[in-house]
C-alpha cells in the first residue's frame, strides 16, 4: 500500500501529516515506528492523523516513533489547523479538534491564503499528582527534590515540578541549556516508576523576565527541537514559582527549533501560539507486515 503524507514542522518539533478522513490507517502506532526512522524512514519524531469528528471540526491521534500514542499534541495541533485550512478541507480560521486530552480550539493568522500563525487554547494545566499521573506521597510537586534511580542503582535528586497538560511533563531549571544532561537524565526520569505513564522531561533556562529557553526529551520520542505542550508546561512553571512571565502575559519560550510562545491565563488556562511549516508532501510505500490485521 502506498500512503500519502505531508511532512510538516512546529518550530522542528516534526510529524508525518496523514489526511484519514475517509479511512483511519491500520495499525497507526507501528507505521509511526516505521515511518520516523530519521535514516531508513521518512525521518520525524512521529505520525499525526487527521480524522473526522462527530465532537469537533477534525479529530487528531498523534502517535510517537516508538510507536506509542500520546493523548495531546501542542505542536501537531497547530500543524494540522495549517493542514486543513490550505489543503480547503475548512475555510473557517478558528477551529475545533478533538484529541485524547480533550477538545482544544484553535485560531489561525492567515497572510497571502496560507496559515502562517496558529494560537490553541490547550486547557488547563494541572499539578494534581494523581492527575499526572506521579506516584508521590503529596497532592503536589511542585518545585520539589524527587529521587530517581542512577544506572548504577544509586539514587540522584532532580528538583522539578509534575504538571499535566493532557499529557505529563516533569520541568527543571537548569543554568544552561546547551550542557544540560538531556538525554542521560531525560531517559531515566521518562521511564522511572515515579511516573507511572512515563512522562515528557523539560530543561529550563531562564533568559530574562519574559523569555526563558528550554530543551525536551519526550516520551516516546527521545529530544526533540520543541514541544506545544511541554511549553506549556514550561510557561506554567516560571509563572507559577514567578521566575519569568506574568500572568495573563505572553511569555517568549523558546526551543531547540525556535520561537513559541505561552500565556497562563485565569484558572491556569494555557495559550500556546507560534509558525507552522508545511516542508513538502510525498507517497511512501508501506511493507505488507505493517497492514496485517494481526497488528492491529
Ligand atoms: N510534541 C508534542 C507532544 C507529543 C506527545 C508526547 N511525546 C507524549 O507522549 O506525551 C507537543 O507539541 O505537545
Amino acid at each position: 500500500m502506498k500512503m500519502k503524507f505531508t511532512k510538516m514542522h512546529g518550530c522542528g518539533n516534526d510529524y508525518v501529516y496523514v489526511d484519514c478522513m475517509d479511512r483511519m490507517l491500520p495499525n497507526p502506532g507501528k507505521i509511526s515506528e516505521f515511518v520516523s526512522r530519521r535514516r531508513f524512514g521518512i525521518g520525524s519524531d512521529g505520525l499525526i492523523c487527521i480524522c473526522p469528528s462527530d465532537k469537533a471540526d477534525f479529530r487528531m491521534r498523534m502517535f510517537n516513533a516508538d510507536a506509542s500514542e500520546g493523548k495531546m499534541c501542542g505542536n501537531g495541533s497547530r500543524c494540522i489547523a495549517k493542514y486543513v485550512y490550505d489543503k480547503g478541507l475548512t475555510r473557517k480560521d478558528t477551529i475545533t479538534l478533538e484529541t485524547l486530552g480533550g477538545i482544544k480550539t484553535i485560531h489561525m493568522t492567515v497572510e497571502q491564503g496560507k496559515v502562517v500563525l496558529a494560537e490553541v487554547d490547550m486547557g488547563q494545566a494541572v499539578v494534581r499528582t494523581a492527575d499526572v499521573p506521579m506516584d508521590w506521597p503529596e497532592e503536589t510537586c511542585v518545585d520539589q527534590p524527587v529521587v530517581f534511580a542512577g544506572p548504577d542503582g544509586k539514587g540522584f535528586t532532580v528538583r522539578g515540578t509534575a504538571v499535566s497538560m493532557g499529557n505529563p511533563h516533569f520541568v527543571t531549571f537548569v543554568e544552561d541549556v546547551e550542557t544540560a544532561p538531556v538525554e542521560a537524565v531525560g531517559r531515566i526520569i521518562e521511564t522511572s516508576p515515579v511516573f507511572p505513564e512515563r512522562t515528557n522531561v523539560e530543561f529550563v533556562q531562564i533568559v530574562d523576565e519574559n523569555h526563558v529557553k528550554f530543551r525536551v526529551w519526550e516520551r516516546g520520542s527521545g529530544e526533540t527541537w520543541a514541544c506545544g505542550t511541554g511549553a506549556c508546561a514550561v510557561g506554567y512553571t516560571c509563572v507559577t514559582l514567578g521566575k519569568a512571565g506574568k500572568r495573563g502575559e505572553f511569555l517568549k519560550v523558546e526551543a531547540k527549533g525556535g520561537m513559541l510562545q505561552v500565556r497562563t491565563g485565569e484558572g491556569d488556562a494555557m495559550t500556546l501560539k507560534g509558525p507552522a511549516t508545511t516542508v513538502y508532501e510525498g507517497e511512501i510505500e508501506l511493507p505488507e507486515e505493517l497492514l496485517e490485521e494481526s497488528l492491529k
